[in-house]
């Protein structure tokens, strides 16, 4: 795929979309929305960055007919934390629930490394695209019972020494093997949670207000852990967030969605330069 392909950036003036892809794009007719490349350098990355996931056409409407997602198209580079801001009920959270099939999205709407997230395994793909949500919920027993979790499903029994190196990838010391999830504050049970996900090896996390019940040290603690998966094991990270400066301290590329629609993708720091008006209203509201 063309790099100028990954990068995407939607804009409205009615002309039709300017990459040839291999995947389908299903814009409709009369759509007046179409995918501009941003300049790879501009972002700062390097130009082998592959698209990771590729969101095409991808619409929800909800059973009373209200439109949830209308008709989004993305491309998520490997390696980048793209946050996604919005304001309340712009669909952030299905968007992001549609990558692991929390949400089961229409056929060859959602791409994984190039491939239908519909035709994937689905318990298979969660490993890949494993997920943190606001509140973490822990299992019963131990904290390393936890983090066993999921390799066990696959008759896999992680060693201690697995569990340590799972535990400090989290930020979190050897105290905690034993600890059970009563015995946790929330920032430190996201950090379990954290490590239960990465025990299962995946290639992209998806975040939905990660930090948002934290305090300000443990919301550091899991920007901090974020940022190093992306840039030790080159992590793929999609996050909602209602903190435009966590966006900005932490985002390569923030994405903007209201009422369904991507209105801008750009790097966080030129949210100040975007042409939709939320995006300086969030700005404005944040600082
Ligand atoms: N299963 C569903 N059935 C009907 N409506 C739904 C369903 N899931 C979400 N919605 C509606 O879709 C819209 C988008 O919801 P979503 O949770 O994705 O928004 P959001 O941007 O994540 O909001 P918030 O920032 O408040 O979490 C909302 O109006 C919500 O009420």
């Amino acid at each position: 795929m063309e790099i100028s392909q990954s990068w995407s950036k939607i804009i409205h003036d009615g002309s039709s979309p300017p990459f040839d892809s291999s995947l389908p794009l299903e814009i409709s007719q009369g759509e007046t929305r179409h995918l501009l490349a941003v300049e790879m350098n501009e972002i700062g990355l390097k130009d082998e960055a592959e698209t990771k996931i590729q969101v095409r056409g991808l619409n929800k409407v909800s059973d009373k007919g209200d439109c949830i997602l209308n008709s989004v198209s993305v491309d998520i580079p490997g390696g980048v934390i793209m946050g996604i801001i919005g304001p309340s009920g712009s669909g952030k959270s299905t968007l992001l629930r549609a990558l692991n099939r929390l949400w089961e999205p229409p056929k060859n709407t959602v791409f994984l490394d190039g491939n239908d997230i519909c035709g994937i395994d689905v318990l298979f793909l969660r490993r890949k695209v494993g997920m943190l949500f606001q509140l973490p919920v822990l299992f019963e027993g131990t904290v390393a019972d936890n983090i066993r979790y999921g390799p066990k499903l696959k008759g896999k029994k992680l060693s201690d020494d697995e569990v340590y190196k799972l535990l400090a990838l989290a930020d979190l010391d050897s105290s905690f093997f034993n600890k059970s999830g009563g015995e946790l504050s929330v920032g430190q049970a996201q950090r379990v949670a954290l490590a239960r996900t990465l025990a299962n090896e995946p290639e992209v996390l998806l975040l939905d207000e990660p930090t948002s019940a934290l305090d300000p040290i443990s919301t550091q603690n899991i920007e901090d852990v974020l940022v190093k998966l992306k840039k030790d094991q080159k992590m793929t990270i999609v996050m909602v967030s209602h903190g435009i400066k966590q966006i900005q301290r932490i985002a390569d590329v923030v994405c903007l969605l209201v009422d369904g629609e991507i209105v801008e993708i750009m790097k966080p720091d030129q949210l100040s330069e975007a042409n939709h008006p939320m995006a300086l209203r969030f700005l404005q509201l944040s600082s």
